[in-house]
């Protein structure tokens, strides 16, 4: 598997004074992703994960974008979501309603919700059978040099193990290269059965914004931005685009240890 090179502070990493700037930017990158892809192709195809990343959308549901972004034409997908109901409180998919998407006009029929009533494995292929179909529509883009799908944006978080997705540390899921979207059952975070893209997929995308907050994750940001490690031992190092922009975005505590 191809490796980039060290990544780089001045290239990849921003860092504010606190989470209310870095949402405030955060708010600000992801808008004119939106308008530039909107513009190019007339949808913006963005990506979700769990976690403390949906509160730090906030910013996206207040003027002056709650009525400057163009919320019609978004297409919105999950990196990784437990397999659960949607109204469990261990959905990703609730988290994200609850915070983010019932806040903005996004219309429900472009908000790509894994099925709730299948088994991990089934629930993987279904997400991928309904990628497939969107690429077709032509509303989702595929790579030039590859088979993958290219989203515009994938907003992820990093666990404080370096997991990023439902790609855990030396889990044999992160060599996985044959699907789109694959399931695990032996999650070493609770809940144990989710569905998460595969480390291909997320290397497609034309725009990585990685949210860090936090001193809990310092350690970890350290990591990422330190040696280049084997392949799949720190997901969350491994998780750049290999044709496309990555941006890490960290509070002062996130990146203290740098
Ligand atoms: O389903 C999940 O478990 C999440 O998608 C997960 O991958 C999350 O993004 C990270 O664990 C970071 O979460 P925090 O930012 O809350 O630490």
């Amino acid at each position: 598997m191809a490796s980039f090179g060290k990544l780089d502070k001045d290239l990849n990493l921003q860092v504010y004074e606190n989470v209310e700037e870095l949402s405030n930017s955060l708010a600000e990158h992801v808008a004119q992703l939106s308008a530039s892809a909107v513009k190019d192709r007339g949808a913006f195809t963005v990506v979700l994960s769990g976690g403390s990343l949906i509160k730090t959308l906030g910013k996206l549901c207040e003027p002056p974008y709650l009525h400057t972004v163009d919320w019609g034409n978004w297409h919105v997908f999950w990196v990784d979501e437990r397999v659960v109901k949607k109204d469990h409180p261990d959905s990703n998919y609730k988290l994200a309603y609850d915070g983010f998407l019932s806040k903005v006009p996004i219309p429900s029929e472009k908000v790509y919700a894994i099925n709730d009533t299948l088994s991990a494995q089934g629930a993987a292929e279904d997400y991928e059978f309904g990628l497939k179909q969107l690429v077709k529509t032509g509303i989702l883009a595929m790579a030039d040099t590859n088979d993958y799908p290219r989203f515009d944006l994938l907003l992820m978080g990093m666990g404080p193990d370096g997991h990023c997705a439902s790609l855990f540390p030396n889990h044999p899921l992160v060599h996985v290269k044959e699907k789109w979207v694959a399931s695990i059952t032996d999650s070493p975070k609770p809940p144990p059965e989710r569905i998460t893209f595969t480390l291909p997929v997320i290397q497609t995308a034309a725009n990585i914004f990685f949210v860090a907050n936090g001193e809990g994750k310092a350690e970890m940001v350290a990591k990422v931005f330190g040696e280049e490690l084997p392949f799949g031992q720190l997901p969350s190092q491994s998780a750049r685009p290999t044709n496309g922009k990555l941006i890490w975005f960290a509070d002062k505590g996130a990146a203290s240890k740098l």
